[in-house]
């Protein structure tokens, strides 16, 4: 399997990045806590250069904690600063603010030393799709902010959110695609619902889904499908599910379809359980 991205798109989807990155002091990324390393994009590294950035994990609410916690040291230990969050709690935004000002106040001492007058410093917030991005710049405004510029025909100015007095930050933000440069990058981000799901089989995605609950969380989808570690024929997985959760088409027979979209739905929204698809390599 190959998924490609039109590369017209991904271009434009850089300069823009690259356009914006000008005009900030550094930036957040934002991955999904789920899938930290697969939900990066490899090529911010290369144009970040030296710009300081911390990542931000989201979407805690919904991954292992214990597997976040490990994220957290492995970015801690790469000199990256790092938070988790999940944009739906207060605290997490603040937390998200503390560490936005250390790096800002970075920027200020510089000016300092300088000599030149300083300014409050300038932030963007950067991530693949559905990853968050529009919800945490709406929190950190404390407000809904209505887009301007975006239409045809009208002039795009960059407009600044103060968050607090502690730094500015872009009204909108940068997006770059997912890599997929395994095929498993692919399954886990179409698992966690940042891929399109008629980009791959919905069945396909919901049996890599089971098979890594089987072989990670055997007591979740146990809990939830009745579904042993050494069931291994997805035929029968599947049969199983749908006479549970009545997914039956006319006929009684199972609508593979319709379990595939159990499977993803109670995945998503965490009624499996907290789970992550990726662990921190040793
Ligand atoms: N459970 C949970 N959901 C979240 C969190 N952050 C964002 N979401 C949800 O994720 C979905 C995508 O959020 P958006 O803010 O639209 O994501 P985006 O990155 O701006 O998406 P694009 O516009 O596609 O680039 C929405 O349904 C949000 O409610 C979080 O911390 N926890």
């Amino acid at each position: 399997m190959t998924i490609q991205w039109f590369p017209g798109h991904m271009a434009k989807a850089k300069r823009e990045v690259q356009e914006k990155l000008k005009l900030v002091d550094f930036v957040m990324e934002l991955v999904d806590a789920r899938a930290p390393h697969s939900s990066q994009n490899p090529l911010l590294h290369d144009i970040l250069q030296n710009k300081p950035k911390m990542i931000i994990l989201m979407k805690k609410d919904l991954a292992d904690d214990y597997q976040t916690e490990k994220w957290l040291r492995y970015f801690t230990h790469k000199h990256i600063p790092a938070v988790a969050i999940n944009v739906n709690h207060k605290p997490d935004i603040q937390k998200v603010i503390e560490q936005a000002k250390l790096l800002g106040q970075q920027k200020i001492n510089i000016m300092q030393q300088r000599g030149i007058q300083t300014r409050p410093a300038r932030a963007m917030i950067i991530g693949i799709p559905n990853v968050g991005k529009s919800t945490l710049i709406n929190r950190l405004a404390n407000k809904k902010i209505a887009k301007t510029g975006d239409r045809p025909g009208i002039t795009k100015h960059q407009t600044w959110i103060k968050v607090k007095n502690d730094f500015e930050l872009l009204d909108t933000p940068g997006i770059l695609w997912p890599k997929f440069e395994e095929q498993i990058v692919g399954y886990r981000l179409a698992a966690i619902g940042t891929i399109k799901d008629n980009l791959l089989s919905l069945q396909d995605i919901a049996a890599f889904v089971i098979t890594y609950l089987q072989n990670h969380y055997p007591a979740l989808i146990k809990q939830r499908y009745g579904i042993e570690p050494n069931m291994d024929d997805m035929w029968e997985v599947f049969q199983k599910i749908g006479k549970k959760q009545g997914a039956l088409e006319s006929g009684g027979h199972i609508n593979f379809d319709r379990v595939a979209e159990i499977v993803l739905n109670d995945l998503r929204t965490g009624r499996i359980g907290k789970i992550t698809f990726e662990q921190v390599k040793e």
